[in-house]
């Protein structure tokens, strides 16, 4: 059997619903379709959480543009005559009555109730339009599925569990039918939804992969395969037909956003190749992932990420930087989720380098503060370039100030204003 995931690119309209029941046609074999939420839904429901949790009176406004938008999609496909928009509607009830009350449980807690029901509502249309354009396909509650601890927005997968619900009843289902499900949502052993992470579709594509034991997961996405660069940033950029995991864990660890960084491990785990393509293309071979490939760097691989803020640290009374201030600023780190991409040490300070969460920063600003001196610089870029040379770090650089350097033989990178 085989594993698709599509993005919410490729999912971001009409046309793009009905490109995917193309592909979906083309493939003959046993087939679970993962799928994200359309287009920028993610980022307007998580709008919609804050304007909730804060009170803000355009909370309906938001709410009602969320639901207008897959309405206009579900019209555009079905002319009016599918009774997805009664599952629509119900979807959207499931966080309508909690919209109404008082926001009383924890900020991540409420977002994951609310965020979820993006991949709820685009597995919906996708569904029923695949029934319509005569797949025989059926919708698939991952929340049943992708069993995860209670840390919200951050879901923990617990394999074993999940591992048991797929084999018990996918299999059976694969034999029949397409199905379709929901990525970057699971739930809790109190029935409660949870999220995976941003981006975490990919990931949930390689846990059913890996737990079905798949012959290979295609990802679906607006560029050819992997680029050396990210072609939004960077021109001339270059396509890999093959890469290793390994190389593909270091790319995402670093921030590439091709891929979500936690994707590769079930599918290395498991011997499963992961094949990146274009859904505007889907005959060309795009780029394929696994344990041995040929690969010629001609161009350094050059990741980028925005919205940094450098952090120093340093104690109250000057001391030097010891390995119990480094435990106790590590575990304030882990406490408030704040992944660090970048960290330096001196003799009385300790730097750190990390993308801006608001909610999370603050939080983990005050906690710092009680102990140590804390001074930091936000909206800055970290470069990370691997398999470089000093004249590419030269080009990415240009006339941007440096704040941070660090080297080792394979990778730099850069944190510049
Ligand atoms: N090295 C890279 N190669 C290809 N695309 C990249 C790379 N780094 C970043 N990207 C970006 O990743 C995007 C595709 O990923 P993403 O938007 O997460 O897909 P989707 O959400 O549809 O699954 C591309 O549009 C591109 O801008
Ligand atoms: N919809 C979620 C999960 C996801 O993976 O989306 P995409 O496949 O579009 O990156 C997000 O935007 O974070």
């Amino acid at each position: 059997m085989l594993v698709y995931k599509f993005g919410g690119a490729s999912v971001k309209d009409a046309k793009g619903v009905i490109n995917l029941a193309n592909i979906v046609q083309q493939c003959d074999q046993p087939l679970l379709v993962v799928v994200s939420a359309m287009g920028k839904t993610t980022n307007a429901l998580e709008k919609l959480t804050r304007a909730y949790v804060n009170g803000d009176h355009d909370m309906h406004s938001i709410f009602d543009e969320i639901k207008h938008f897959h309405y206009d999609i579900a019209t555009k496909l079905f002319n009016g005559e599918d009774d997805v928009h009664v599952q629509l509607n119900n979807t959207f009830v499931e966080i309508e009555w909690m919209l109404e009350d008082e926001p009383q449980d924890s900020y991540d807690f409420i977002y994951d109730q609310i965020v979820s029901i993006g991949e709820l509502a685009a597995t919906r249309i996708v569904n029923a339009y695949l029934t319509h354009y005569g797949i025989n396909s059926t919708w698939l509650d991952a929340r049943g599925y992708i069993l995860t601890d209670n840390t919200y927005r951050e879901g923990v997968i617990d394999m074993e569990k999940s591992r048991e619900c797929i084999q018990k009843d996918i299999p059976a289902l694969l034999q029949k039918q397409v199905v379709i499900t929901q990525g970057f949502i699971g739930g809790t052993s109190e029935n409660f939804t949870t999220t995976l992470g941003r981006e975490g579709s990919d990931y949930t594509a390689a846990v059913f992969a890996a737990c079905l034991g798949a012959k290979s997961v295609t990802t679906w996405k607006d560029v050819p395969g992997i680029l050396n660069a990210d072609p939004k940033l960077f021109n001339d950029t270059v396509k890999f037909d093959e890469l290793t995991y390994n190389e593909a864990i270091e790319m995402t660890y670093y921030g590439a956003t091709v891929i979500h960084p936690k994707t590769i491990k079930p599918l290395q785990n498991a011997g499963i190749p992961l094949y990146v393509k274009s859904f505007k293309h889907p005959e060309e071979p795009g780029t394929v992932i696994k344990e041995h490939a040929h690969v010629k760097y001609i161009k350094p691989v050059i990741i980028v990420k925005q919205d940094q803020t450098l952090l120093s640290v340093s104690a109250k009374d000057h001391s030097f930087i010891s390995e119990d201030h480094l435990g106790d600023i590590f575990r304030l780190f882990a406490k408030h989720h704040v992944h660090i991409n970048i960290m330096q040490t001196s003799a009385l300070s300790f730097s750190v380098c990390f993308g801006l969460e608001e909610e999370k920063f603050d939080a983990l600003l005050c906690d710092l503060k009680e102990d140590f001196k804390v001074k930091y610089n936000n909206e800055l870029t970290l470069y990370t370039l691997r398999h470089y040379d000093r004249d590419a770090l030269l080009e990415v650089v240009g006339d941007k100030r440096v704040l941070l350097e660090q080297t080792s033989r394979n990778t730099v990178q850069v944190v510049v204003r």
